[in-house]
């Protein structure tokens, strides 16, 4: 358990924090105690804070000015540590329209501050000058120093800043920052977490391991190659903190939390099964989505490998498209058609990846969104099969139909481990084999009541039958319930969540064990046509149940392919006391 672990009050405001890190050296952590955006590192609803550093040598550096939702009372807070008019420099470890609305109003205040950034985010930073920014800073110059190879940058009193470029498909334009004199390397995305508190150091890391695992699993797995690439770079440096983008500041579990970026790498490593996931995002909405889509089959055990495609090397898209065991492809609609590198790396998998392999196409759009017509058209009439069916979003995409879209890419890994399975059981039939289900025969003999298990948070509900449930702990009153990797309800069930345990009564309750046996649509009501009424932290209770149980997440353990979570029972009900538990008998250990 956290020690704050308790939920913000609704009351509390946004702020900023600030922080002295080291000589010279502040934080200021802007503060939002509740869920920030719609994109998917953000839904264990935990808030998060945006961190920004100011570093005082005989010039003056701002590093990563936080999104619009913190514009104003960022530079207020920035404006009692300095006179804007001394800024010299804003570092950018990475550069989107977000957090343009911070700059435009920075540079209004202080037009002498020459941006920092590498050459990627340097044109984005072009663009949206000549798109938005330049309309509203009239008279201003953009003003960009662009780090190329081993360039410093000396601040004064020792502040000799080094720079290491970071690229990912998903930021470009990635560029972490060194400072010598205090050892601190700001690493924006990287060894983030989206957690709200006050602790301001990491002291106790390992508490807050599993929001570590949730935010790797959302933004490193899916671009490992480059994000491990990243790292290697970044310990490279020798440092003593870690200064990143969202989350506490690294000391204590520095080098624990590297060696944990490894391990949870290579668990993505060993997968044998990959899906190439392609995408182009002018504004950002299509890479949302992708976000989403690969937290999806990340979750489902198959490895992503994401490019984007406006950054992508034809040998690169060959290379993946080459070993691939299917493949992803997102776009948005601009003009009236895909950008030029979608319909480029189209013609790549098209010639190379074989048409007995799936496929998926997505996109945001606004009004027409002749992009995704024209990929689903072209995978289509080429005979390829679709491992979902075509997601469309208008505009930004919402809570829910982001849980659509992780859904789908569950259910695209699905398929593809489902294929793979039959082929080896074709193949099989050896000695060892026949032993291994002799043994999964005598596994098959535990028995376990059978349950629906329900859960709720914001826009989404989730619910999933379960059946190897335990009672765990007299005091507290606990139990343990498996919930597999890839189950759509799994998100709901982390640490300091909600759920209710419906258990079903023998006999009376098969209609309600079919309705939750079949296989559902992504993103499709579970409990429509259902008899349920509401518990206090929004989960369905099911009405026919013979008892059902509230209970929070006090832990949860990886075991293998589930997460066994265990549950403290907060309270419960008996709703028949005539009828006897529903029990699942199995033949084998293999199957539920
Ligand atoms: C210059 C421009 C042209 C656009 N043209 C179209 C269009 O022809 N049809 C359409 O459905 N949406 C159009 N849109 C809307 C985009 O598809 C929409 O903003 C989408 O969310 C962008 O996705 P992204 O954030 O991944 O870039 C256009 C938007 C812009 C800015």
């Amino acid at each position: 358990m956290r020690s704050s672990d308790a939920p913000a009050p609704e009351s509390l405001q946004r702020d900023v924090q600030t922080a002295k890190l080291g000589s010279h050296t502040l934080a200021l952590r802007s503060r939002s105690w509740n869920r920030l955006r719609f994109e998917m590192e953000y839904a264990l609803e935990r808030g998060t804070t945006a961190n920004s550093y100011l570093i005082q040598g005989e010039k003056i550096a701002l590093l990563d000015p936080p999104g619009e939702s913190f514009t104003s009372i960022f530079l207020e807070s920035l404006g009692q540590e300095v006179d804007y008019k001394d800024l010299d420099y804003v570092i950018l470890g990475h550069i989107n329209p977000n957090r343009a609305k911070t700059l435009q109003a920075l540079l209004q205040k202080a037009p002498q501050i020459t941006l920092v950034c590498s050459n990627p985010a340097a044109k984005v930073l072009e663009t949206l000058y000549t798109e938005t920014l330049g309309a509203e800073l009239p008279g201003y110059t953009l003003q960009i120093q662009v780090i190329k190879g081993d360039d410093t940058l000396d601040l004064g009193r020792g502040h000799q800043l080094r720079f290491v470029p970071t690229p990912t498909p998903r930021w470009p334009g990635g560029l972490c920052t060194y400072d010598p004199a205090t050892e601190i390397a700001f690493t924006d995305k990287f060894f983030s977490l989206h957690y709200c508190g006050d602790q301001v150091f990491d002291e106790e890391w390992l508490q807050f391991l599993e929001d570590y695992r949730y935010y790797f699993d959302c933004l490193m797995a899916p671009q490992l190659t480059q994000s491990m690439a990243a790292v290697d770079k970044i310990e490279a440096l020798g440092s003593k903190i870690y200064a990143p983008g969202h989350g506490h500041i690294i000391r204590s579990g520095r080098r624990g939390l590297t060696d944990a970026y490894r391990q949870w790498s290579q668990v993505q490593q060993k997968q044998d099964l990959m899906v190439a996931l392609l995408y182009a995002s002018a504004y950002g909405s299509t890479a949302t989505i992708a976000q989403a889509i690969a937290q999806g089959v990340t979750k489902a055990g198959v490895r992503v490998e994401t490019l984007n495609c406006e950054m992508a090397s034809p040998e690169e898209l060959r290379s993946v498209a080459d070993r691939c065991d299917g493949f992803i492809i997102g776009s948005p609609t601009l003009g009236g058609h895909a950008p030029t590198q979608i319909q480029t790396a189209l013609g790549i998998l098209l010639s190379t990846v074989p048409k007995t392999k799936p496929v998926g196409v997505f996109g945001s759009f606004g009004w027409s969104g002749e992009a995704i017509d024209l990929l689903e058209g072209k995978l289509k009439d080429a005979g390829y099969g679709f491992g979902f069916e075509s997601i469309r979003v208008k505009f930004k995409p919402t809570d829910l139909t982001l849980k659509t879209c992780e859904e789908a890419g569950t259910d695209f890994a699905q398929g593809l481990k489902k294929a793979k399975k039959q082929a080896e059981r074709k193949a099989s039939g050896s000695l060892e084999d026949s032993q291994a289900a002799i043994t999964e025969q005598a596994v098959g003999r535990i028995l376990g009541s059978l349950c629906v298990l329900t859960a709720k948070k914001g826009e989404v509900t989730g619910g999933m039958l379960a059946s190897w449930v335990s009672q765990a702990t007299f005091s507290p009153p606990g139990l343990t319930v498996a919930v597999a990797k890839d189950r759509a309800v799994e998100g709901l069930a982390h640490t300091g969540d909600r759920f209710v345990l419906n258990v079903l009564a023998a006999g009376r309750d098969r209609e309600l064990q079919k309705h939750f046996l079949k296989p559902f649509e992504p993103g499709a009501d579970r409990f429509q046509g259902l008899d349920i009424d509401t518990a206090s932290c929004g989960a369905p209770i099911l009405r026919e149940a013979l008892a059902y149980l509230e209970c929070r997440v006090a832990n949860r353990m990886e075991c293998g392919d589930h997460w066994v979570v265990y549950g403290v029972v907060e309270q419960g009900k008996l709703l028949d006391e005539t009828s006897k538990t529903m029990v699942h008998y199995r033949k084998t250990g293999s199957r539920y």
